[in-house]
């Protein structure tokens, strides 16, 4: 249980909506058991009173009556509340593990959760996290319910023969203990497996869709279909399983009400054989003991699922455990920046070479810094670092004088824009693509943009609410890049770092991009990326980049 302890502070902040919908889910089972218990009275005596007609003038049929509508009305209520109120509870407490998750995997470098592939982390992200609602609903719920059940109906029927209610508080929790133990241990190793095949039928499913195209070309799409199949047979199997349990497991309910009806009923009526008048009550008693079960019926398949939950909590654990390596200060963004690397080094893991090996570089405000070097020298390793993607194994990166590492994350994203390599593009339209960099940007600035990229064809057709597909699918390499340029004209930071930005751009359209980004913000401290001479005239320093250290031109 160990595993879903991480997760258990996260409740405290629902505890009030929690704790109502458990005194909800307490009271409805009460009703059930007044409800059911009275009604058994009340026919049985209606009954025996009608055959005695001096005892019939006396019997008082209004108030049990009364109580049967109140209990019935009371347990609609209450089942009512207890839905609305627990499954907002549920709800809220989802929102808040999957913002937890998001804000914890942040701060974890790209290393971190490299081995974790993309499907892997949405099904933590969205099945397991969903599995930890079990937690609530399915464990604490019934078993909170089920004892103040089993304490109530052992009093309500030790009132009139203790020795019954003694007896019925016994074996109700003696099942209490027994069945949920039984089925956590017999539902552990199918729930494992949903969690395990789901995960991988995500994760195949997700390449084949993907990867569908390359798929067809090396005519790889029956493997991984087989592949697909396999999972899906899989989880099948041990969901079939896991119903199989849910099934013995209320079957099993079913018996031990037949039985431990019968038995109380043997025992109440030795307790009770010298009254002959006693069959109103033993009805009572059997009808109390019945409604009981229905306590009793959630909690042994509530504990089933406990593996399942437990492995989704573990998997889970294993990316919010990793240490972060990034911690950010409190310092707020600047205005401009004057940027100054002193003999900073970094090595990727364990390799013996550094990639950066004491490397310095001062960029003042405005100043325009062009980096150039082969393939592979540390250009892009020195911007991540810059970004504080990576962190530096020796030396110190700062800002007017300030350490990176003491700026607030909000103050480093609004003082720095990075236009990388890959420009993410998301399944949504032109313009929310380009409000990412500035989210209050006028439809005019943002078509300013794109007339400064050359990218206003794309406003042909449906404008700036154009569907650009999945990762851009419906642009092309080119377009993607000054999408990315697009985003660097409108966002608002006074430092630029771009790495390679007219990769792939034609010599013309090169030259004129260069000079709208030179000109856009004469004000701004840029770092360059480039291997080509377009860029190179526009700067005030070019840095040439050979075994991880910088000279000047
Ligand atoms: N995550 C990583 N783990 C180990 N080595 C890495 C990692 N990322 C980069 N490297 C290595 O570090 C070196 C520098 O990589 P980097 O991407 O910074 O080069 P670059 O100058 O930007 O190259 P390019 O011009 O091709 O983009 C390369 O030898 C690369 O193989």
């Amino acid at each position: 249980m160990d595993e879903l302890k991480p997760f258990l502070h996260l409740y405290r902040r629902q505890w009030r909506r929690l704790a109502f919908g458990l005194v909800f889910a307490v009271l409805t089972l009460l009703a059930s058991i007044g409800l059911l218990s009275i009604s058994g009275w009340f026919i049985s005596a209606s009954a025996v009173a009608g055959l005695v007609i001096a005892r019939s003038a006396d019997f008082n049929y209004l108030m049990p009556a009364g109580a049967v509508r109140g209990l019935s009305l009371g347990r609609t209520v209450f089942r009512w509340a207890d839905r609305v109120i627990s499954h907002d509870a549920t709800f809220r407490l989802l929102a808040t593990l999957r913002s937890w998750f998001f804000r914890r995997l942040g701060p974890l470098r790209t290393e971190q959760i490299k081995g974790v592939r993309q499907a892997d982390l949405l099904n933590r992200m969205v099945a397991d996290i969903d599995s930890l609602d079990h937690v609530y609903l399915r464990l604490i719920t019934p078993l909170v319910a089920g004892s103040f059940t089993i304490i109530a109906v052992s009093l309500l029927v030790g009132y009139f023969a203790p020795i019954v209610g003694l007896s019925l508080g016994l074996v109700l929790t003696a099942l209490m203990l027994i069945l949920p133990l039984l089925f956590y241990r017999l539902g552990k190793t199918p729930g494992e497996r949903i969690g395990d095949e789901q995960m991988m039928l995500r994760q195949h499913m997700l390449e084949y869709l993907q990867g569908h195209n390359e798929l067809r070309v090396f005519d790889a799409l029956g493997s991984q279909q087989s592949k697909i199949k396999q999972h899906e047979s899989a989880l099948i199997e041990s969901q079939q399983t896991m119903a199989n349990l849910t099934g013995a497991s209320q079957g099993m309910v079913v018996l031990f009400t037949g039985w431990v009806m019968l038995a109380v009923l043997l025992l109440s009526y030795q307790v009770f054989s010298a009254d002959n008048a006693v069959g109103p009550l033993l009805a009572l008693i059997v009808f109390a003991v019945m409604a009981s079960f229905e306590a009793i019926a959630p909690v042994a398949g509530a504990f089933q699922h406990l593996g399942q939950t437990q492995t989704a909590a573990k998997r889970l654990n294993e990316i919010l455990q990793q240490p972060s390596e990034v911690t950010y200060g409190t310092q707020p963004a600047a205005t401009s920046v004057n940027l100054t690397v002193e003999a900073v080094s970094y090595r990727y893991g364990n390799n013996p070479e550094p990639v950066l090996d004491n490397l310095s570089l001062v960029i003042g405000a405005g100043n325009k810094c062009a980096l150039v070097g082969q393939t592979g020298c540390g250009k892009s390793t020195l911007l991540q670092l810059l970004t504080r993607e990576l962190s530096a194994e020796s030396g110190t990166i700062s800002v007017n004088g300030t350490p990176l590492q003491d700026f607030s994350e909000s103050g480093l994203r609004q003082m720095i824009c990075v236009v990388s390599q890959q420009i993410h593009v998301f399944n949504d339209s032109l313009a929310n693509n380009l409000r990412l960099a500035a989210p209050d940007a006028s439809d005019d600035e943002l078509i300013l943009a794109l007339q400064q990229v050359q990218l206003d064809k794309l406003l042909s057709g449906d404008g700036l609410q154009q569907w650009l597909g999945d990762g851009g699918r419906l642009l092309s390499g080119g377009e993607q890049r000054r999408l990315g340029l697009a985003r660097a004209m409108l966002h608002p930071a006074p430092l630029l770092l771009l790495d390679e930005p007219t990769e792939g751009l034609d010599d013309d359209t090169e030259v004129a991009i260069i000079d709208q980004l030179m000109n856009h913000r004469p004000d701004r401290s840029m770092l360059y990326v480039t291997h080509k001479p377009a860029a190179l005239a526009h700067m005030d320093q070019i840095q040439y980049m050979a075994n991880g250290k910088l000279s000047v031109s």
